[in-house]
């Protein structure tokens, strides 16, 4: 129990939030309570609600941890604000800013009465095996012990940083939030061109997946710098320098992932409430 994964109350369920649930299912955790009306179950000793009200008064979570979409959380502020006076509150959501966040729930609370610790992070979904990505802000108001097990938990699911600077979790998400999309898309994309040039489906498929798989272990496990693994591959005149010419053109690869993650960077600061700028 000592080792155990302080219980939390997780409200939101879904693609992230279950993917940290089952990261800290695999590591341990301390006997919790989901709120989800979508959820199907949760496997004991863990509760599985449908609303804060079904939340006993007497839980007390070492973390509050908000992962319902940006649009959705306001709904719940006022029922979960009497545990934010207990425990510190963890954001996943894109976009909404620590400082609003601590707003709304305060206003939600009797007046006079301490302002909740928020703290951010954006992870990501390959969490869910021990493999995720997460960046995490907080205020000045977190302690360090807040901030130690904020980092506990995420360092559960993967690889943790920190980030002295709120403006930067725009381009964070706009990375490592949305970029497993990006990779998905890439074996998406390879499987695709290889049926469509004459590779039965399932064998471009298992090229497709392993390729990537194998190329993102080897770049982890290797230590390499991901420009020299790529040179690794590229035999001056050979067949990938052939493709690289045409993806490293500065208006294919270059420019469309930059145009990328500005669009998904400003749509983090839209979802902010803050004017967006390029
Ligand atoms: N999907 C991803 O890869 C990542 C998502 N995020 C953030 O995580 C949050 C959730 O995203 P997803 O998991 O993708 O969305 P999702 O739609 O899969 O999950 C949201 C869950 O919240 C539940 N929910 C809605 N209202 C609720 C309420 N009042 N109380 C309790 N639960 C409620 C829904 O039933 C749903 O299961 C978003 O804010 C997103 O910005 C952050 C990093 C990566
Ligand atoms: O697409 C989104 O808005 C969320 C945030 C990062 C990944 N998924």
């Amino acid at each position: 129990m000592a080792d155990m994964l302080p219980p939390v109350l997780l409200v939101g369920c879904g693609n992230m939030g279950g993917a940290m649930l089952d990261g800290w299912l695999k590591e341990g955790l301390a006997p919790s309570f989901i709120i989800d009306r979508h959820r199907p179950s949760v496997p004991a000793p863990h509760h599985l609600v449908r609303s804060a009200d079904e939340v006993p008064d007497s839980f007390h979570p070492g973390m509050i941890v908000l992962a319902t979409k940006p649009q959705k959380v306001d709904a719940v502020m006022s029922a979960i604000a009497p545990f934010a006076l207990r425990a510190p509150v963890l954001s996943v959501l894109a976009g909404r800013r620590s400082g609003d966040l601590a707003d709304r729930l305060t206003d939600a609370l009797p007046a006079g009465s301490p302002m909740p610790v928020v703290i951010r992070a954006m992870p990501n979904t390959p969490s869910s095996i021990g493999q995720g990505m997460s960046v995490c802000y907080a205020l000045p108001a977190a302690t360090p012990t807040q901030r130690a097990l904020c980092t506990r938990l995420l360092r559960a699911v993967g690889d943790v940083a920190w980030i002295d600077h709120e403006d930067q979790m725009d381009v964070v998400t706009a990375i490592s939030g949305s970029g497993p999309a990006y990779v998905f898309l890439l074996a998406e994309l390879l499987e695709e061109t290889g049926v469509a040039q004459g590779l039965p489906p399932a064998l471009a498929r298992q090229i497709a997946r392993q390729t990537v798989a194998g190329a993102g272990a080897l770049m982890i496990q290797g230590g390499m710098d991901a420009a020299t693994l790529r040179r690794n591959v590229t035999s001056p005149g050979g067949t990938t320098q052939q493709a690289l010419e045409v993806l490293m053109a500065p208006d294919a690869w270059p420019a469309a992932l930059a145009t990328a993650v500005r669009a998904a960077a400003r749509r983090s600061r839209e979802l902010s409430g803050a004017s967006p700028v390029s």
